[in-house]
């Protein structure tokens, strides 16, 4: 009975957690962006994402961490053999890398408070999809365990990464072909006006 109940809870904690992740780096392009505004736009924008980031940050996105974790640590007590087990091994690798990218992102928002960061949006948007690769893998693991079938897994993985790098350079392009649009249409007003 306890067994279930640490594994509905571990599952809502990385609902919670991976909403915060996405929606934090999501934030963080927005911040970015917010550069190019006009002052008072730019600070009062800047402002808002830093207090938004924040909260995100320490209400939603580490509670729902550590709510994954403690759970997590609850169906090993629980059910000690799982240890022994490879998928296990793999995905706690996984998991690893996916606190690294947690903490990497609350390093992000200390330099974007100080406005150190060196990030673009385009790459912050590249950024954020490594965590839809870890749910992807993660996720597999934890329901195939040691029968996934590894190769459909590496096409499946391969083929989100074309997809995400696709989708990312084709919203760069429309971005550029707007903004170009933008600046002809405010050329050919200020020429009438003239
Ligand atoms: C903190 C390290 C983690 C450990 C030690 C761990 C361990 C476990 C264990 C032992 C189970 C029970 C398997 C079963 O009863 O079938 C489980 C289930 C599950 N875990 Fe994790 N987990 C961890 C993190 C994560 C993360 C980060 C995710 C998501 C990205 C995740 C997603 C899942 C899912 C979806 C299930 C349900 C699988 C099913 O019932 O078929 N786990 N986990």
């Amino acid at each position: 009975m306890a067994y279930s109940w640490f594994k509905a809870f571990h599952i809502i904690g990385v609902v919670v957690w991976f909403a915060g992740l996405f929606y934090l780096v999501r934030l963080f392009i927005y911040h970015i962006e917010a550069e190019q505004e006009p002052e008072p736009a730019k600070t009062i924008l800047q402002k808002q994402y830093q207090i938004m980031e924040k909260r995100l940050y320490n209400i939603i996105t580490t509670p729902g961490m550590l709510v994954t974790v403690a759970c997590a640590v609850g169906l090993l007590v629980s059910q000690p053999d799982w240890l022994h087990q490879t998928w296990l091994h793999v995905k706690l690798g996984f998991v690893v890398v996916l606190l690294g990218y947690h903490h990497y992102c609350k390093r992000l928002m200390k330099q974007l408070e100080a406005g150190t960061c060196k990030w673009t949006s385009k790459q912050m948007r590249a950024l954020n999809e490594a965590p839809t690769l870890l749910l992807v893998a993660i996720v597999l693991l934890a329901v195939f365990k040691n029968s996934l079938p590894t190769d459909t897994t590496v096409w499946v993985i391969f083929g989100l990464v074309v997809l995400m790098a696709v989708t990312i350079q084709l919203y760069a392009r429309k971005r550029r072909l707007d903004k170009e649009k933008e600046l002809a249409q405010v050329a050919s007003t200020q020429q009438l006006q003239a």
